[in-house]
């Protein structure tokens, strides 16, 4: 694994380039340059070529980039290589709508294991997901060697959910909840938020795009 410390903006990007070169491959060719990229992803090519300066992975003038190179490059960063097993904590309309979602076939990552305290969900298979009651997160999270969980429970028992999940090895919680999280150092949080996301959105539109 590539040890280079990028920008999060940057690293945020790389799903995507990575998912766009797929195409390109799977659609035969063999070179691309920063311009068709951003025409493509649209994201400006200055910017395109600065994320991929910080891997070294640098263009050739009048020759852009070498698709191949650049998706073994993006696999061995993205760890595409390695399943990840991912766990989903709550089983309701948002826990429901990600269980459905197919992730892209080409991200290596599935949720293999579901907990909810409603006895309706809880010993049922679902869209291929066994859905386990709560109390087994622990044993479950620990014999799958589960490192990401995303949290769908209502707000008011986030925090002890999350205190569940630190007694395992997870790394990683993706926390669609309200609340901001104490958790220990080792493990990563990343908070979604759809209202904030739109008010950027909104934002945005309302302050640079009138044209
Ligand atoms: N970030 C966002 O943009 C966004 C958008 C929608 C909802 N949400 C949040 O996501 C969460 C889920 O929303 P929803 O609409 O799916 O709620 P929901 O009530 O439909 O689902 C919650 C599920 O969690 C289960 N649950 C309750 N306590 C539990 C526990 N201790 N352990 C395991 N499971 C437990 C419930 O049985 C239920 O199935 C809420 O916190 C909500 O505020 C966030």
């Amino acid at each position: 694994m590539t040890e280079t410390k990028i920008p999060r903006a940057t690293a945020k990007r790389l799903p995507l380039y990575y998912r766009y070169l797929n195409i390109l491959h799977d659609g035969g060719k063999t070179r691309v340059s920063s311009n068709e990229l951003a025409d493509a992803i649209r994201v400006d090519s200055a910017t395109i070529r600065r994320d991929f300066s910080y891997f070294g992975a640098l263009g050739k003038r009048g020759y852009g980039y070498d698709v191949d190179n650049l998706l073994a490059f993006f696999k061995d960063i993205l760890d595409q290589d390695r399943l990840t097993n991912v766990a989903l904590v709550g089983v309701g309309n948002l826990g429901h709508a990600l269980l459905n979602f197919s992730f892209h076939q080409d991200s290596n990552i599935r949720i293999s294991a579901a907990f909810d305290i409603n006895s309706q969900e809880i010993n049922t298979v679902q869209s291929g997901v066994p859905i386990y009651p709560i109390e087994q997160l622990v044993t479950q999270l620990q014999d799958q060697q589960i490192t990401v969980a995303i949290l769908t429970v209502p707000s008011r028992v986030a925090q002890e959910v999350a205190n569940q999940v630190a007694e395992t090895g997870v790394k990683g919680i993706l926390n669609f909840t309200s609340i901001r999280l104490s958790v220990p150092d080792r493990i990563r949080v990343h908070n979604v938020d759809l209202t904030n996301e739109l008010q950027t959105l909104i934002y945005f539109i309302d302050h640079y795009d009138q044209k």
